[in-house]
């Protein structure tokens, strides 16, 4: 049997040493464009030995001709923010009645988007925590409060904020969010740059399609422009559709989050090996109570499979809700004795070949695999082994 990983995939055995190849092609001494600084991450020794070499010319040559001191070469070479260790921390912000809290209650407690209709403006600074396979800690800004305020210490806010949430309501008069929002990026980009500084463009549901496009082109460009104009155009912010009455704010809030958790390479790396070993078409890791996927492989996403997949979750939460969350089963569990998993199938379009397969991984992950013909019922024990060795893997990379 193929099998997808082997077993000390998380302590691998020092690398051998490298023995010279007869028929390797020789690298030109210029810098080719595919071993640019931005090239894989899944670069040999040898390559990264070259990348260093590239990188250290490259310094020396722009210090010794414009006298640029190193680090900030070094600084441009880098993304503008970083994963931090810790629990991903957000805290939401935007004008009176833009959505913020209804964003956070529909997404992290599950509340009924139509249960937002009566919820109370919020007058202090709001935190909240979700407890799951990490703890992903909210707060929410009171619109009275800016954070540009020259009294305001937004040292003691932003220092261990991962992500800032702009939420702008699209059905509103939006420019005087946008003018508040400009406010806050530049202080974020001159004093905090390695927030992440996202921003919901909320509100999209009941619009026409064009209508929702232009609005989000237009909001896009006005904010780049003014960035550009005051001398932030290389800030980058990303732009989401959202709307609590569908499952694009699970999809915008799951972004947002994995570029917080420090896993995520080592999560897509996984998943992206299962996909290729067991012909499955899309494979994701779920938050199961909060419908947020943390990891998904490289292929590409289809809205129909998300949206099947979340679904699916969501009907699994709510069982598990019904039935007790805790696996009492697998913590008795002794030695030799074989766990409870988790695991069903289902099939849901109507010629019967594509199957949505979930398998929990923890009490809080799940699995959800998109699987088409050639990789059905029949390899159902090669896909049930490999996935035994990924969950492994993945509690693993939890642990550590
Ligand atoms: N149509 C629509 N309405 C929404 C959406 N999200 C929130 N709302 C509504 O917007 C209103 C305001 O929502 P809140 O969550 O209270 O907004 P907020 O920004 O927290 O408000 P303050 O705390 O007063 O600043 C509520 O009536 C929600 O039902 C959405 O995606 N679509």
């Amino acid at each position: 049997m193929r099998t997808l990983f082997s077993e000390n995939i998380l302590s691998p055995s020092p690398a051998p040493v490298p023995r010279p190849n007869p028929f390797e092609l020789l690298l030109p001494s210029s810098a080719p464009a595919a071993t640019s600084p931005s090239a894989s991450v899944q670069s040999s020794p040898r390559q990264h030995e070259w990348l260093t070499q590239y990188l250290q010319s490259q310094q020396q040559r722009v210090e010794s001709e414009e006298g640029v001191p190193l680090n900030h070469v070094l600084d441009d070479l880098r993304p503008q923010y970083a994963r931090r260790k810790g629990n991903p921390r957000l805290l939401f912000m935007g004008l009176r009645k833009s959505g913020k809290t209804s964003v956070q209650k529909v997404v992290f407690q599950k509340m009924s988007p139509a249960d937002t209709l009566f919820l109370e403006p919020t007058t202090r600074i709001e935190t909240d925590s979700l407890q799951s396979f990490v703890t992903i800690e909210t707060a929410e800004m009171p619109t009275h409060l800016s954070a540009a305020l020259p009294t305001w210490d937004h040292h003691a806010l932003f220092s261990t904020i991962g992500a800032v949430i702009w939420v702008l309501d699209i059905q509103d008069e939006y420019l005087s969010s946008i003018a508040s929002l400009i406010e806050t990026a530049v202080l974020l980009v001159e004093h905090h740059p390695r927030i992440a500084f996202e921003v919901f463009i909320h509100k999209t549901d009941g619009l026409s399609d064009e209508y929702k496009h232009d609005t989000f082109r237009e909001v896009r460009q006005r904010v780049q422009d003014e960035l550009s104009d005051l001398g932030h155009g290389d800030r980058s912010v990303s732009y989401y559709q959202t709307s609590i009455f569908d499952h694009s704010i699970f999809e915008a809030m799951s972004k947002v989050v994995q570029k917080l958790l420090p896993q995520l390479p080592a999560m897509e790396t996984l998943l992206n090996k299962l996909c290729s070993t067991c012909r499955i078409q899309k494979a994701y890791l779920f938050d199961t109570g909060s419908k947020i996927y943390v990891a998904t492989d490289a292929s590409p996403t289809f809205l129909k499979d998300y949206e099947v997949c979340s679904d699916y979750v969501d009907v699994v939460a709510d069982i598990k809700q019904i039935y007790g969350w805790r696996h009492h089963g697998r913590a008795r569990a002794g030695e030799g004795e074989v766990a409870a998993v988790g695991e069903s199938m289902v099939t849901y379009d109507q010629s019967g070949d594509t199957y949505v397969y979930l398998r929990e991984i923890d009490d809080h992950l799940s699995l959800l695999c998109v699987m088409g013909k050639g990789s059905s019922v029949d390899k159902r024990v090669l896909i049930d082994y490999n996935v035994g060795i990924l969950q492994q893997a993945l509690l693993q990379v939890f642990k550590v």
